[in-house]
């Protein structure tokens, strides 16, 4: 199939898709309100292909058609992970280990700073002050109880440290609230809150830029916690290999990917708040009515590409990108982090039907018997470690498995869950850490919202602290019969008649 070159532009990564036969165009007009967002939430649930909307009700001067599901599932399982792959222009059979290796490479290694350029497809139509209106712009409704239009749910936040020292790209959500105004989540410990925190303390609103339809790898390092401090413009040059383009705003002087598909331009208030939410979310819920005060961004400008292409991420029940991208990649960070302070820890993976609240973590048993450490210590240093770090915001539980199980196969995690973890004995409670307060058992439950309801589960056993080794067989066809046994049945498996298909 086509090696395509790191996908450097939105356009580029559509046409792969369409190559691919991983696209679905819809010419029929298709109404932003609920339809658009039926559509979208039935391919998340059964890993069907991207949908893009040519022909959105309510469409004017080329804003905007819509692309949904740009990072969700494909249902053939050699290709599980093939449109996160063609974000970072791997073969679409990569893996999600090879995924989030990618994601990793640059970290400890030189930046390469984005290439200013004074044009682009960007600036091919540009729209300032009241010649717009986003209350009559095709922003879809995706959820029957959000709060609002959540026109912002796979753009890609550009904000600057008020010493210039930083520039962060991430994605959070935001809905219309007025004709140039936007609401939206500005979340403690988050790179935005944290940047939005020092423009308070000069009292001023934070220059803002909103960037949708970026080069896929920078949208792939905005969804993830890179460390405080770090510019994903450099990190995305080093995992393209290239300079990322940049342009410069028309009514700031952010800089903006010169081949993204739609920018606004504005600010960030550090006072003005408006109603927010609710929203339906990455755990798969809405409760209707909770809405809470959120920032204010203003929007001053829209600058876009003909034939824009509005990319529409519409979150819930799994699988979409807040599994695929916000679960995956904060558990790579989370490895990362685990390995650079000397943790025994081998990948990380956020399992899907948990709504990515877990972390699965490998531990290498034979450094761990090297350590000669006791369990409870073992949990203790881990969730101290992890659960400290924004990179965990998001997780509540960490799962320790040894080398026998598939840290991406829930069957192999629910499997060691079930038989290796007894209950309240290797498990280490940690109830004054930061709590997520999105997951409805804090927001919505019984207990304090923010704090605690954090643990570490231990499906480790004893053979594998003491001697690095695991002194059982799994009872299955992969552990219980010699290799050559494996083969031979599987060499005469449909001859004999048995279904060709299968996991084997
Ligand atoms: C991929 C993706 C990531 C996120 C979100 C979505 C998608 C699709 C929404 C669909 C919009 C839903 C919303 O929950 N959302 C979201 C969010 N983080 C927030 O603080 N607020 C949010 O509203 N992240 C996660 C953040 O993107 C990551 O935590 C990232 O690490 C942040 O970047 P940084 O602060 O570390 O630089
Ligand atoms: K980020
Ligand atoms: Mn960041």
């Amino acid at each position: 199939s086509h090696q395509h070159l790191p996908q450097m532009n939105f356009r580029s990564f559509v046409e792969a898709l369409k190559e691919d036969g991983d696209l679905v165009e819809i010419n029929e007009e298709i109404d932003p309100y609920l339809e658009v967002g039926a559509i979208i939430r039935k391919v998340c649930e059964t890993d069907d292909k991207a949908p893009l909307f040519n022909n959105l009700k309510g469409m004017k001067d080329g804003l905007w058609r819509i692309l949904g599901a740009p990072a969700s599932l494909r249902r053939n399982p050699e290709q599980k992970w093939g449109r996160l792959a063609r974000h970072l222009g791997l073969p679409p059979t990569a893996s999600m280990k090879d995924i989030q290796d990618k994601m990793l490479e640059p970290a400890n290694t030189t930046p390469i700073p984005p290439n200013i350029v004074s044009d682009g497809p960007v600036k091919e139509n540009k729209l300032f002050g009241d010649s717009f209106n986003l209350e009559t712009l095709p922003s879809p409704h995706l959820h029957q109880s959000d709060g609002g239009k959540y026109i912002q749910t796979y753009g890609m936040h550009i904000l600057e440290s008020p010493d210039k020292s930083w520039i962060n790209w991430s994605i959070a959500r935001a809905m219309v609230h007025g004709p140039n105004t936007l609401t939206g989540l500005v979340f403690e410990t988050q790179h935005n809150w944290q940047i939005h925190q020092q423009w308070k303390k000069v009292e001023k609103d934070v220059p803002w830029a909103l960037a949708f339809g970026v080069p896929p790898a920078a949208i792939m390092a905005a969804s993830m916690p890179i460390p405080d401090g770090v510019t994903e413009a450099d990190y995305v040059g080093c995992l393209t290999g290239h300079a990322i383009d940049l342009v410069k705003c028309e009514t700031n002087d952010l800089y903006v990917p010169a081949n993204a598909e739609i920018v606004f331009e504005g600010t960030l208030s550090i006072t003005e708040k408006g109603p927010e939410g609710p929203f339906g979310e990455m755990h798969g819920y809405v409760f209707p009515g909770d809405t809470h005060q959120w920032p204010i961004y203003t929007v001053n400008a829209i600058t876009y590409r003909n034939g824009a292409i509005l990319p529409v991420s519409n979150c819930g029940r799994i699988t979409d990108e807040t599994h695929t991208l916000i679960g995956s990649l904060a558990a790579a960070q989370i490895r990362q982090e685990l390995q650079d302070d000397g943790f025994p820890i081998v990948s990380a993976f956020a399992p899907f039907e948990v709504q990515v609240t877990w972390v699965v973590l490998q531990v290498d048993i034979e450094k761990l018997a090297e350590m000669r450490i006791s369990p409870a210590d073992f949990r203790q240093k881990i969730g101290d470690f992890v659960f400290a770090r924004k990179s965990a915001l998001t997780i509540h539980r960490l799962l320790l498995v040894g080398p026998d199980i598939d840290i991406y196969n829930f069957k192999d995690v629910a499997y060691a869950f079930g038989t290796r973890c007894r209950p309240i004995d290797d498990e280490t409670f940690f109830p004054e850490v930061r709590g997520f307060t999105l997951i409805p058992y804090m927001c919505h439950g019984f207990h304090n919202p923010r704090k605690g309801g954090k643990i570490v589960s231990d499906a480790l056993m004893p053979s594998e602290y003491r001697e690095g080794r695991q002194n059982w067989e799994q009872a299955s066809f992969k552990h219980s019969y010699p290799l050559e046994m494996q083969e031979s049945v599987n060499a005469k498996w449909s001859a004999m008649g048995f279904n060709v298909e299968g996991p084997f």
